[in-house]
């Protein structure tokens, strides 16, 4: 298997940047979560807080109809812009010019959704995260790979990368096959499991954060959305994955030991950002 380079405290000290005593909300980024459907908008409300909750101005989430209550009553500083169609995504239209996108958490398969992926892929210019049933939909349409922009993060899970780039028969074939698709669509890609790696291009990185408590539902939609955060902010996609996945996994590092791994949820990876957070602040 390929050697990877570790991602540590002292590497991420080096990329992370504190916020400037004179930002702003228009100064920190405005970033877009489009995802959701129903039965699944809890995936749209777990990306949207935990972007906002890593640093960007403001942020606007897109949702089928259905969502746009449990949306507004449950995050009131997210804004919220919603499909014509009430249970799914069918028209993804954003009334304003997004920093960074992330997309796909919770937004099915639906043949209508597809086809509104692939209009935003073929209009979008802002760097984009790709995540869950995005992912599903490109890995039966992958040519809509060379639309995305360079650098897009793509942040699969084993059963989301088996069906990406096929079948693997060892550790070794996998990441030689990850590491061809991502030289391929000249994309990065989170490769989420225990631990998550990041390939981009040749290069491996292995996450040094995390445990099982991340082992539960909407703990990948949390991912999505401290990604796009960090996106928006102005963070290179390279840099961006990195400190996202690394913060993403000291959540749970530092939740542990108060909430044991089977009460922590992927509300406790949005609670315990603050303190992830502080952790850089050293
Ligand atoms: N509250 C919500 O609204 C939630 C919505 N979700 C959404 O539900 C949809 C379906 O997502 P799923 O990921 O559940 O479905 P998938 O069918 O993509 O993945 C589930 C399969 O992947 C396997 N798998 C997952 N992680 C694995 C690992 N680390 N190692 C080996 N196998 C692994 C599982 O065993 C299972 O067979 C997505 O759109 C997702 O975003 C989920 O995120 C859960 C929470
Ligand atoms: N045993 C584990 N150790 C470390 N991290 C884990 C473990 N199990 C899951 N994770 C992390 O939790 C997240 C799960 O993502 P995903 O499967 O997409 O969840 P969901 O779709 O439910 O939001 C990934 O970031 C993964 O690396
Ligand atoms: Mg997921």
């Amino acid at each position: 298997m390929k050697s990877s380079h570790l991602i540590t405290k002292e590497e991420i000290l080096k990329l992370y940047k504190p916020i400037d005593s004179k930002a702003h909300k228009g100064t920190q980024g405005h970033a877009v979560i489009i995802a959701g459907s129903y039965g699944k908008i809890g995936a749209a409300v777990l990306a949207s807080k935990s972007c906002l909750k890593s640093g960007c101005g403001l942020v606007t989430t897109f949702i089928p109809k259905c969502g746009y209550q449990i949306l507004q009553i449950s995050i009131p500083e997210v804004m919220t812009v919603t499909d014509e169609n009430t249970n799914f995504i069918t028209n993804i239209h954003l009334p304003l010019i997004p920093q960074a996108v992330g997309i796909g958490p919770g937004i099915g398969k639906e043949l209508g959704t597809q086809k509104a992926l692939f209009e935003f892929l073929r209009v979008n210019k802002a760097p984009l995260v790709l995540d869950a049933d995005a992912l599903n939909i490109i890995s039966e349409n992958l040519s809509w790979l060379e639309l995305v922009p360079e650098d897009t993060i793509l942040t699969p899970h084993p059963k989301e990368l088996e069906r990406l780039i096929g079948k693997w028969n060892s550790e070794a074939e996998k990441f030689q096959k990850t590491i061809a698709f991502s030289e391929k669509y000249k994309v990065i890609i989170v490769m989420k499991g225990a631990p998550t790696f990041i390939i981009n291009r040749t290069s491996v990185y292995e996450n040094t954060t995390g445990n099982a408590a991340l082992a539960t539902a909407g703990s990948g939609d949390t991912l999505t959305g401290i990604l796009t955060s960090l996106l928006a902010q102005g963070y290179e996609p390279k840099y961006a994955s990195k400190i996202g996945v690394y913060l993403h996994g000291l959540t749970a590092d530092l939740a542990l030991p108060k909430t044991g791994y089977e009460s922590f949820t992927a509300s406790t990876i949005i609670k315990y950002l603050g303190k992830a957070f502080l952790e850089l602040e050293n």
